[in-house]
Formats: structure tokens, C-alpha cells, sequence
């Protein structure tokens, strides 16, 4: 018998219509001639892809494959031109710094509100402030508006959140890049433990040797097709071939 599905991704394709800038006499001619002034791009073409309860997946591929298009899909803040996402159960994450976030309230204020945008309840981030508060570790900056903040120092207030809303699906685009060296290792040794608790781990990473500790299996995109699919040392070598 198969484990439970976590994200269920069926069929799910993404188009963007490239905007190029043009004179209005080149409008005025283009219409005319009913050409079209916008260019479709497919980002991803249908993809399927079954994650099980307590999976770790890497998204893997070059630079435009789609690894992050298919994230934001998974994530429910960008929509599928075609097909389906189902997420079983709590989902949190960290896609772009300072999502979530509003530039105008402070780091406590914003705890606050993304965990609140993550389906927490009140009473639950009170519990937990001071666990968030310890582990972002940003000293007086916490009563900072956050438009002030560095980008180093808006991943350590949203991870924190993050981690801290007991996650069921966990999803992490690149984005560890820019902690410094300690707030890294944290932040790996944090999602290590959840992967130990049981929770499903969905990664979009350049970073080989991190996804081949982090991860169990690796799925390779390339020009926004589903390529490889697999235990994450074939995935691995696959990309490294491909280089
Ligand atoms: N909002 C958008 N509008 C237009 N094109 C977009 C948009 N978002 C992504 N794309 C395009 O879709 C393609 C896939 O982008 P995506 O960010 O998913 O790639 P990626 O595999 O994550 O790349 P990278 O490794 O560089 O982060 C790229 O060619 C990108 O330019």
C-alpha cells in the first residue's frame, strides 16, 4: 500500500505573456496587421507529481526549468493555467524575502500577521512568540518597522514564523542563501527535525551536496518538462551530467 499523498500535482501547467515595449506607431501597425503584441511563454508544461506523507523532494534543473513556478503553484500564491494542487494538511514556507510580510508594521507586529496568514491561531502564537523571537534572533530590531530590515534579517523573522506553525507540508526555495553561515546551520539542523517528525519537505535548490543530505528524492525540470524522477543520488548525478 502506497503512503498518503501530501501534494497531489495533476496536470498543472503555467503560461506568462512576455511584455515587450514597442513605439505606439509599431502598436498602431501591429494592430492593424492584428498581430499579436505579447509573446506566450510556457514555464511549465503539464506535470504531474505525487509526494508522499513525510517525503523530502528537491526541485531540480537550470536556471528557468520551472523549479520555482512549480513551487509558487504548490504554494497556492500563483494559479495553474491547467490541472489541480491538493495539500493535505498545514502548509508553510519560505518562496520570496519578505512575503507575508507588511513594510510598515515591525517584526513583532509581523510575526503576528504571517502566522496568521499561515493559519495560526491567536492563542498559538502567543504560545510560541518567544520561541520565535529567540530563534530569529534580531535583537531590539524585532520593534523595527521591517522596510528597515536587511534581507538576511527578514529570513530570520520568516523562517522563524515558519517553522514555528507546525508545518505539515514545508516548502523552501533557495532562500537559505542569504543567512549567514550560524543562521544557516540553524536553519538546516530545523529542517532536518522536521523531516525526523514526519513532516513533507518540497526544496527548489542549486546547492548538490545540501539537497543530497536534505532530501530522499529528486525531481529534475528542464525547459519546464518533468525529466528525471527519482531516489536523490540518480537525480543528482543526472543534473551533474547535464552540466
Ligand atoms: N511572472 C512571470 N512573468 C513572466 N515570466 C516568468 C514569470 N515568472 C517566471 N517566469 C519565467 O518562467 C521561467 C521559469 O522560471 P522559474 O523562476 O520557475 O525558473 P527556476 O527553475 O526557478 O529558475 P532559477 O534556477 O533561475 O531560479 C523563466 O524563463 C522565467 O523567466
Amino acid at each position: 500500500m502506497g503512503r498518503v499523498c501530501a501534494v497531489e500535482v495533476d496536470g498543472i501547467s503555467k503560461h506568462f505573456s512576455l511584455r515587450h515595449t514597442h513605439s505606439l506607431k509599431e502598436s498602431v501597425v501591429w494592430a492593424l496587421q492584428g498581430r499579436a503584441r505579447r509573446d506566450e511563454f510556457t514555464a511549465l508544461h503539464p506535470i504531474d507529481l505525487h509526494v508522499g506523507q513525510g517525503e523530502s523532494v528537491a526541485l531540480l534543473g537550470r536556471n528557468g526549468s520551472g523549479k520555482s513556478t512549480l513551487l509558487k503553484l504548490v504554494a497556492g500564491v500563483m494559479a495553474p493555467d491547467t490541472g489541480e494542487v491538493r495539500v493535505r494538511g498545514r502548509l508553510a514556507g519560505l518562496l520570496e524575502v519578505g512575503a507575508g510580510f507588511h513594510p510598515d508594521l515591525t517584526g513583532r507586529e509581523n510575526v503576528y500577521l504571517n502566522a496568521s496568514i499561515l493559519g495560526v491561531e491567536r492563542a498559538e502564537i502567543e504560545e510560541r512568540f518567544d520561541d520565535i523571537v529567540a530563534f530569529a534572533d534580531i535583537g531590539q530590531f524585532l520593534d523595527t518597522q521591517v522596510r528597515f530590515y536587511s534581507s538576511g534579517m527578514f529570513l530570520r523573522l520568516a523562517f522563524a514564523v515558519a517553522v514555528h506553525t507546525e508545518p505539515d507540508v514545508f516548502l523552501v526555495d533557495e532562500i537559505l542563501a542569504v543567512g549567514d553561515e550560524a543562521f544557516r546551520t540553524k536553519c538546516l539542523e530545523r529542517i532536518e527535525l522536521l523531516r525526523v517528525q514526519g513532516r513533507t519537505l518540497v526544496v527548489v535548490s542549486h546547492d548538490l551536496p545540501l539537497v543530497e543530505r536534505l532530501c530522499d528524492r529528486g525531481v529534475v525540470l528542464d525547459r519546464g518538462h518533468l525529466v528525471t524522477d527519482g531516489p536523490i543520488g540518480a537525480a543528482v548525478e543526472a543534473v551533474r551530467v547535464a552540466r
